[in-house]
């Protein structure tokens, strides 16, 4: 166990945490630290249809005449020059055309419809691209990202049009530290890489795992306001153990089996040091790596390089702030979480992730010694494909091992080795039950039925797995099994349930998309070298204490995705403080680290306030190389 959770101190976290996420912040109007950018005529060394042609500059219809003439533009777009307004206008009311046009037909290629469209805007318009997704985040966040993000993977050979990111294969070893000069952006803050070995809850797809690490940097500008001009989405192709697409002839990626061991990790590795001497100040966000990697890979760079794992350690955030709420939605104080029985569905990255920050949050709750942690362990029982982990499990995957229950505890409760879920949660009658297996419907009636003894007021049942046909359960069975008092929340978007009462049932989204772009550029504009337990555990909490109790009360223990913008800033400023506090902040560009430790909480909201990049034309002005 590290011993920086042996040090810190609970009255340091979650008190001072509610304080510097309260609204009242939010009113500030001091504006220090003010970027210029998007005031400054932007210099473009190019002109003429190079311009129409970069997703980057381009304004299509919105050029003005007198941009028009400076850039060469005149006759090559029609006459009407239109407002930035009437473009979105135009192009809302064609995608409302289609999704009137395609009602019909199967909902699976309606969504799909609405991602090509909306990509198509993302190949010729950057800013307009982002500008309406922003506007209409609820709409649009689950076309982007999951569910229809899978959909987009699992069909990505066929529907790829135009490249976006970059691509280094197992072919491309000893060649990657000069690849990487091939993109064209100087600066890159944020890279999201996968290998394609488990997206979403769909397994391995192989090269067409491009897709999550486009929908994450989306959410990466949309809600974090990271330029889009320096993010950079990374497919890192050392085959796949998929065999359909090894058959198939019209996939894009190598087809071989995927490397393994010191070849694979050679990869990586090589992958790592290309980027980061290149560009030095770079986050690397791994995505969607089996675990048997996800975990490995976290130990080998955490310590060295700015990276996060967004399975293991952003799910774990976001299922820490769900599982408080749902404390708080018992009426009961944060500090009763180490109270709670909990069941954990999977054992895989994400699971693994969840389990071990919040036995480590109890622990601190009680004490923060060897005592408190050992006992934090006997809240939790862990069931996988196998049924319940106990130490009678043959070759147990060291993750885990912390986990599975001794066979006199087991016994105890009446259960053995590899007994069902159901058996399991009828006997605990757990507080929580957390499905992170992705299989979709394993939260069956009879387990939800055994919910209903579960010795909470407000039973919570987290339905955690993606895309949304591999969610453990739909809140219409919670709601009708376990009862209006039930708390649910769900990985992908589901829509409230108005029950036969009349009373609203409501569905959280619990998605790591709460935490890992207010990470990412909390990270950045703090300059710290690492990403630390801290850094993290302070996104979980302020995340955790952005919820009013009014909401939680309510069962609403996740914000609106409405608010993703907002609580991004939240997070990233609660991520910059720790960072200060732990002495890992370096600064970001004219603010130095001396400069950012004296700033009081609503500066640091200020600061990254006015770093967050917005959709707006900038004035373009040509100049020769
Ligand atoms: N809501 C969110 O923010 C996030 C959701 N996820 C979702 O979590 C799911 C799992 O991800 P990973 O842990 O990386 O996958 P994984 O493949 O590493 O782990 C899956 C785990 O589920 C277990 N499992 C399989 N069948 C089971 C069954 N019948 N009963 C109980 N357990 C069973 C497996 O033994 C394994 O331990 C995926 O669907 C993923 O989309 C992952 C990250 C974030
Ligand atoms: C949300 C996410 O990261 C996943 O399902 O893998
Ligand atoms: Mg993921």
């Amino acid at each position: 166990m590290p011993s920086y959770f042996l040090q810190r101190r609970l009255s340091s976290s979650l008190i001072s945490r509610l304080n510097h996420c309260s609204p009242a912040m939010l009113t500030q109007t001091r504006r220090p630290f003010t970027t210029t950018e998007g005031h400054r005529p932007t210099i473009v060394q190019k002109r003429s249809l190079d311009i129409l042609h970069d997703p980057w500059f381009n304004k299509g219809t919105a050029f003005s005449m007198t941009e028009r003439d400076r850039l060469d533009l005149r006759g090559l777009l029609p006459p009407n020059v239109v407002s930035p307004e009437q473009q979105i206008e135009r192009f809302m009311v064609d995608l409302k055309r289609l999704e009137v046009n395609t009602r019909d037909g199967p909902s699976d290629p309606y969504a799909l419809a609405k991602w090509r469209i909306l990509n198509r805007l993302h190949d010729r318009n950057e800013t307009m691209f982002y500008k309406v997704l922003i506007a209409n985040i609820e709409e649009y966040a689950p076309i982007v990202y999951t569910p229809t993000v899978g959909l987009v993977c699992q069909n990505y050979s066929g529907l790829f049009r135009r490249p976006r990111g970059m691509y280094f294969s197992a072919e491309d070893r000893g060649e990657m530290m000069a690849m990487v000069y091939n993109w064209p952006a100087d600066q890159v803050d944020m890279i999201v890489v996968t290998d394609g070995s488990r997206i979403l809850g769909l397994g391995d797809l192989g090269v067409q795992g491009i897709g999550i690490a486009i929908g994450k940097l989306d959410l990466y500008v949309a809600a974090a306001g990271i330029n889009p001009q320096r993010v950079l989405p990374v497919m890192i192709d050392v085959g796949t153990n998929n065999e359909k697409l090894i058959k198939d002839p019209l996939y894009l990626g190598l087809q071989e089996h995927r490397l393994d061991g010191e070849e694979y990790i050679a990869v990586i590795d090589e992958f790592m040091e290309a980027v980061f001497t290149r560009w030095p100040n770079v986050i690397v966000q791994f995505e969607d790596f089996q675990s048997k990697w996800a975990f490995k890979l976290l130990q080998r760079y955490r310590n060295t390089y700015r990276m996060f794992n967004d399975d293991v350690q952003g799910t774990a955030g976001v299922a820490i702030a769900g599982l408080l709420g749902s404390v708080r939605a018992q009426g009961r104080p944060m500090i009763d979480f180490p109270k709670q029985k909990i069941v954990v569905a999977g054992a895989g990255s994400a699971g693994i992730g969840v389990l071990n920050a919040a036995r480590k949050t109890m622990a601190r709750m009680l004490g923060n010694n060897e005592s408190a942690f050992e006992s934090a362990r006997s809240q939790f029982w862990v069931v996988d494909a196998k049924g319940l982990i106990t130490e009678e499990r043959e070759n147990i995957d060291p993750d885990a091992l912390p986990f599975a229950r001794k066979v006199k505890e087991a016994s105890r409760q009446g259960l053995s080795e590899g007994a069902s879920l159901a058996d399991v949660v009828k006997k605990v009658k757990p507080d929580v039950l957390l499905g992170l297996s992705a299989v979709g419907g394993l939260f069956s009636k009879e387990v939800l039925e055994a919910m209903k003894e579960s010795t909470s007021t407000r039973p919570a049942i987290f339905a955690m797995s993606n895309p949304t046909k591999n969610a453990e359960c739909t809140p219409e069975e919670v709601f009708s099994i376990v009862g209006e008092n039930a708390v649910f929340a769900s990985g992908s978007p589901f829509k409230d349930v108005v029950l036969e009462n009349g009373h609203v049932g409501h569905c959280n989204q619990g998605n790591n998309m709460y935490l890992f772009p207010g990470i990412g550029l909390g990270t950045l504009l703090s300059g710290s070298r690492i990403i630390s337990d801290g850094m993290l555990q302070a996104a979980a909490e302020c995340l955790a204490a952005y919820m009013t109790e009014d909401e939680v009360l309510k069962g609403v223990i996740f914000p609106s995705i409405s608010s993703i913008r907002d609580i991004t800033k939240e997070v990233a400023a609660a991520v910059i403080k720790e960072a200060i506090e732990e002495d890992l902040a370096e600064g970001y560009r004219d603010m130095d680290a001396r400069e950012l430790s004296k700033l009081s909480q609503e500066e640091i909201v200020e600061y990254v306030k006015n770093n967050m990049w917005s959709p707006e034309y900038p004035t373009l002005v040509y100049k020769k190389d």
